[in-house]
């Protein structure tokens, strides 16, 4: 039976995660957050461990923890993403699980792409500048960051600058991607309508 894959990509808290995290528990598909990969390997580097020896000795325990939502290692993040050889030693990995029994859903920028350009379903999650900050601001100072909302705002900016200018991988739409902007809509009319795209795409199969 051929894996059931959803990719969700899209730009700095556009909502990907939030979206991803729902449909995983609706469908019961495993959820591969790809961006923890590039926090967990980024955050390495600021201690000094070199970008490509970081990504191929990235262990489950690096992707934990609350350390790595800083936006300092969102920074870092970016910058080892824009790396081809650190891209290279993380594909192999985000492949394999895409490729679980029983459904998987991953976010990030190239997972409609580059990474599994044969998902059933592929989301590009949107949403203004602003309101990405806003939602992101809210977040970071709820954890006791102290951060400002136009810092927060430039960080945003900054990040999908380089991660849509790069020349490996950049964050863009698939062509085949469903848009989803979702500026005006609340968590759950988001959710609501990823999983109505995801279930009309499984009718759909169904009747092959
Ligand atoms: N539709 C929404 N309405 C209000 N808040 C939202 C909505 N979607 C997400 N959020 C909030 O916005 C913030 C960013 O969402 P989320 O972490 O899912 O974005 P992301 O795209 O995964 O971010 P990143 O690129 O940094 O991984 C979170 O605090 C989340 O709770
Ligand atoms: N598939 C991906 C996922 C992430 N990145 C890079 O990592 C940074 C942090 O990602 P978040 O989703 O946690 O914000 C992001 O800014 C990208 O540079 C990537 O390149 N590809």
């Amino acid at each position: 039976m051929v894996a059931f894959t959803v990719a969700i990509d899209g730009p700095a808290a556009s909502g990907k995660g939030t979206i991803s995290r729902a449909i995983a528990a609706h469908f019961g598909f495993a959820h591969l957050d790809t961006g923890l990969l590039y926090r967990a390997t980024g955050r390495k580097t600021l201690d000094g461990t070199p970008a490509l020896e970081a990504a191929q000795n990235l262990m489950a325990s690096d992707l934990q923890g609350d350390a790595l939502r800083t936006p300092e290692v969102a920074q870092a993040a970016s910058k080892v993403a824009a790396m081809p050889e650190v891209r290279k030693a993380l594909v192999d990995f985000q492949r394999a699980f895409a490729a679980r029994a029983g459904g998987a859903v991953l976010d990030g920028r190239d997972i409609g792409t580059v990474i599994c350009p044969q998902a059933q379903v592929k989301l590009f999650v949107t949403a203004s500048d602003q309101i990405r900050a806003d939602r992101r601001w809210k977040e970071l100072t709820y954890k006791g960051h102290k951060v400002t909302l136009d810092e927060v705002l430039s960080d945003l900016r900054e990040r999908d600058r380089r991660d849509s200018t790069r020349a490996d991988a950049p964050l863009k739409a698939a062509s085949d991607a469903i848009s989803l902007d979702t500026t005006t809509l609340s968590i759950e009319e988001a959710v609501a309508a990823a999983v109505k795209e995801i279930e009309a795409r499984m009718a759909a199969q169904e009747t092959l």
